[in-house]
């Protein structure tokens, strides 16, 4: 990393993408202000839905994309001012396999590596094929190899360089369980032996369990970047919805509701931290403010919940 540079491995300011529709009057706007940093030594999630700006993003900072606005460094270098290293220091996989079906496994990183000009001897394509569990297809065609061992090949044609940070868009999009887990334990290791990894799934159970900090984009904009546990934590959050006897104009307060809202008149859905209270004490103080309950329906929210509930809300 550069003197100059704080400990993040990506630094995004104010990143803005709009694309120009053909036959379109507006713009459409992909990328709005994006701010955030990925540490480094993370293992940092990049979540959205689809069409959310994640692919931008990333093809901003692998250079095939040019950005409307804003500004980003990797590793310490600004991708506008040093291009150069700014790309020698990411490797990217991308959702697409791209490489020659005509040549073999170690034919393709042997090129790769030669693209970004690593010199022969520092050259490691048959390590880089072992730690995928592809050095006994080293010399098969890359058009023989399944679906999986191809993404793990796109894995190691990411690392010929050996980058310090590796972007990984989508991996395990349509790859089995079984492959996706020797997948995940190869990206761990990159990480304990210090490769500061971003990637973006769909998998919410995936990024839960790997990524230390979870970023979330939704229409172009960053609407959540927290450590994972804290986004976690906020599935502590669980939801009752009261029926009550009688007819509400507004919603009645209490210390232990973290949010309530009136649906109608005569539904309150109420929001309170598991941790802090529980459903007894949530009804009581709806019973304390004169209103007879008439049923009660409860909903314990997850990973996959908060991310809906931000992402709706966006
Ligand atoms: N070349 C382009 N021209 C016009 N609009 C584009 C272009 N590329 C992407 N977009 C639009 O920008 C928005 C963001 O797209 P992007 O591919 O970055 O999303 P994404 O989060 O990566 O989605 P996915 O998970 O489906 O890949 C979408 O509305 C998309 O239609």
């Amino acid at each position: 990393m550069t003197s100059d540079s704080s400990s993040a491995a990506i630094s995004i300011q104010g990143l803005c993408k709009t694309y120009q529709v053909k036959g379109q009057a507006e713009d459409k706007r992909a990328l709005d202000d994006v701010s955030f940093d990925v540490p480094a030594g993370s293992i940092f999630g990049l979540l959205g839905p689809n069409g959310a700006g994640k692919s931008t993003l990333i093809n901003i900072l692998a250079g095939l994309v040019n950005k409307t606005g804003g500004q980003a460094s990797i590793w310490g270098f600004d991708i506008d001012a040093h291009p150069r290293n700014a790309k020698a220091s990411i490797g990217i996989v991308n959702q697409e396999i791209t490489f020659d079906p005509f040549f073999t496994p170690i034919e393709t990183l042997e090129i790769q590596a030669g693209l970004y000009g690593v010199p022969k001897r520092e050259r490691r394509s048959m390590e880089l094929l072992r730690a995928v569990h592809l050095d006994d297809k080293a010399n098969a065609y890359a058009r023989t190899l399944s679906g999986g061992m191809k993404r793990r090949l796109m894995v190691a044609k990411a690392m010929v360089h050996a980058p310090p940070v590796l972007v990984l868009d989508e991996p395990t999009a349509g790859v089995d369980i079984e492959l996706r887990q020797q997948l995940w334990a190869y990206v761990r290791e990159l990480n304990q032996a210090g490769v500061t990894v971003v990637l973006t799934t769909h998998y919410l159970e995936e990024a839960e369990e790997l990524c230390d900090r979870i970023a979330i984009i939704n229409h172009g904009r960053l609407i959540a970047n927290q450590p994972t546990r804290e986004l976690v934590g906020m599935a502590q959050e669980k939801v009752v919805s009261v029926t009550i006897d009688r007819d509400l104009t507004q919603a009645p307060a209490a210390a232990c509701f973290e949010k309530i809202a009136l649906k109608g008149t005569r539904v309150l859905e109420i929001t309170y931290r598991k941790n802090k209270v529980n459903a007894g004490e949530v009804l009581a103080a709806i019973a304390d403010n004169g209103l007879g309950i008439v049923d009660v329906s409860t909903k314990e929210p997850d990973l996959e919940d908060v991310f809906l509930h931000l992402t709706r809300a966006g």
